[in-house]
């Protein structure tokens, strides 16, 4: 049974490597079509799966590469009809393999290294990634360019004319299609050197309902301007090439990484493709550059949906209190004073509830703190149940909560108090205890601001906690004692 098992691995692992030199074989046979010259083609898309198994699978794909190199090689050989006997051609093959693979690997291991000390964000981690596929495509494009020299597949004499191209063709080729290789290559092998969905979020694989109409925008662009190359047959008309940056900004702005990546692969196709079919091989250099600038301004697009991200989760942890969810004490007040400007400006009335848990520290020692910190979620919970959408509900202090209450009357909130008060008790911190608040409620007068309406709250809760706790007072009967009582003592100076 248990061999059953193990043999049945073993051939999965071996279906799974065949097929992944099947796919290499076949990305290495898509560039072919693209060459425009000998050995250099529009861009090459098997470095950018040689990369994101080196990336993705480490070790593991040294061999399945080095036996596609070697097929290639013979390939080459037979294509050119190079002077090569069948040793000589397999030790070629085997010098690419060390040409093409040595210098992605190191690469990839180094990316692999920076990525676990975990001190790059997402825009860091990209900026590195443009930069290495570079280095790394360099590296390869001058040893594998020796190497062909070395086996006598290609003359000395071409290396000055043929590097560039060479290289950016390979830079391309790892820039734009390694993040896809990589992500794919991600779903089917359990164990990864590299997570691509911690600076890819699994979510971002739909695209928007315009993206059909971004793409036939790319194609239109892309069949304009090289038509148009064809036609005048001029340098000048080539560069308009760079204006593909636009829609591929937008489309890097406003949809999914996958979609990001699958669009600039389908330029990237269609320019070569063109470059083939108009014969514009004077001008490859200037598509092959378009291409990368291209690829890096969009390859930044992919940043944003993270920025944008790690902006609302900083935004929600300064908004928020996090054992709450109610409004943070510094956003309470910034919202605050802009509800009581409005408040006085429009002359419309504004409330404010202000409450505290009582004898709250008794509960914390009897119960324990996590028993505290769940009565104040508790408390939090049902007062929310109690406002409106409009209202906003802040935490102060420890056991200390704030409701503003915009277009509310001081009887209007002692309402809404009262109902927070008979759901607060219906809570309990263990069975058989109650939760208990204390309330203040005041209304803004025309003649205050922010802080003496928070002033007359506060007094209102204090006297709330002294007339023996688990009630409501209103400020409004404050100020009514403040003037009877003022009036008695005038009344009583007077008949002195
Ligand atoms: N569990 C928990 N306790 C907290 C938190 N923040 C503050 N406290 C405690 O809340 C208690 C607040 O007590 P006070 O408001 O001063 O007094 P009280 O016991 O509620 O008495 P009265 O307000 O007079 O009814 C203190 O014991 C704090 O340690 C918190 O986040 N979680």
């Amino acid at each position: 049974m248990q061999d059953n098992v193990m043999s049945k691995a073993i051939a999965f692992k071996w279906l799974r490597g065949i097929t992944f030199m099947v796919l290499w074989l076949t990305v290495w046979a898509v560039a072919q079509l693209m060459e425009y010259t000998a050995h250099a083609s529009v861009w090459f898309p098997a470095s950018g799966l040689t990369y994101a198994a080196l990336l993705i699978i480490g070790s593991s794909a040294v061999l399945p590469l080095t036996f596609c190199a070697v097929i290639v090689t013979l390939l080459t050989c037979i294509q050119y009809t190079l002077p090569l006997n069948l040793p000589q051609a397999i030790q070629a093959g085997i010098l690419f393999a060390g040409a093409h693979i040595i210098p992605y690997w190191l690469s990839a291991l180094l990316f692999v290294w920076i990525a676990k000390l975990d001190r790059l964000s997402t825009p860091g981690m990209i900026i590195l990634y443009i930069i290495h596929s570079g280095v790394a495509s360099l590296c390869t494009t001058v040893l594998v360019i020796y190497s062909l020299v070395f086996s006598n597949m290609m003359p000395a004499s071409d290396i000055s004319q043929a590097w560039l191209a060479f290289w950016i063709g390979d830079y391309a080729g790892v820039l734009i299609l390694a993040p896809l290789f990589a992500a794919l290559l991600s779903q089917h092998f359990e164990k990864k050197h590299f997570i691509l969905t911690k600076y890819l979020s699994p979510n971002q694989t739909k695209a928007s309902p315009f993206y059909f109409c971004k793409i036939m925008l790319v194609t239109l662009l892309v069949s304009f301007i090289m038509l148009l190359n064809q036609y005048t047959q001029q340098q000048e008309s080539a560069f308009v090439i760079f204006l593909l940056v636009l829609p591929h900004m937008w489309i890097a702005c406003t949809e999914s990484a996958l979609f990001n990546m699958l669009s600039l692969t389908y330029s990237c196709l269609l320019i070569a493709i063109f470059v083939n079919l108009f014969g514009l091989n004077e001008y490859v250099l200037i598509y092959q550059f378009a291409i990368i600038i291209v690829a890096a301004n969009a390859l930044f697009g992919i940043a944003v949906p993270a920025l944008v991200a790690d902006n609302e989760k900083l935004q929600a942890i300064i908004t928020t209190d996090a054992l709450t969810q109610a409004a943070s004490r510094q956003h309470f007040m910034q919202q605050a004073e802009r509800a009581v400007k409005r408040s006085l400006n429009d002359e419309i009335p504004l409330s404010l509830i202000m409450f505290d848990m009582d004898n709250f520290k008794t509960v914390n020692d009897t119960f324990g703190h996590s028993a505290g910190d769940k009565a104040l979620q508790s408390v939090c919970q049902v007062a929310q149940l109690s406002l409106r959408p409009t209202d906003l509900l802040g935490r102060f202090g420890g056991d200390e909560f704030v409701a503003l209450l915009p277009d509310s009357t001081h009887l209007e909130a002692q309402q809404i108090a009262q109902r927070i008060l008979t759901s607060v008790n219906q809570a309990e911190v263990a069975p058989g205890q109650p939760i208990q608040c204390s309330f203040g409620v005041a209304q803004l007068r025309q003649d205050q601001n922010f802080t003496e309406l928070f002033n007359a709250a506060d007094h209102a809760l204090y006297k709330a906690k002294q007339q023996g706790r688990n009630t409501i007072v209103n400020a409004e009967s404050l100020y009514a004692q403040d003037l009877s009582t003022k009036n008695n003592n005038t009344d009583e100076e007077n008949l002195v």
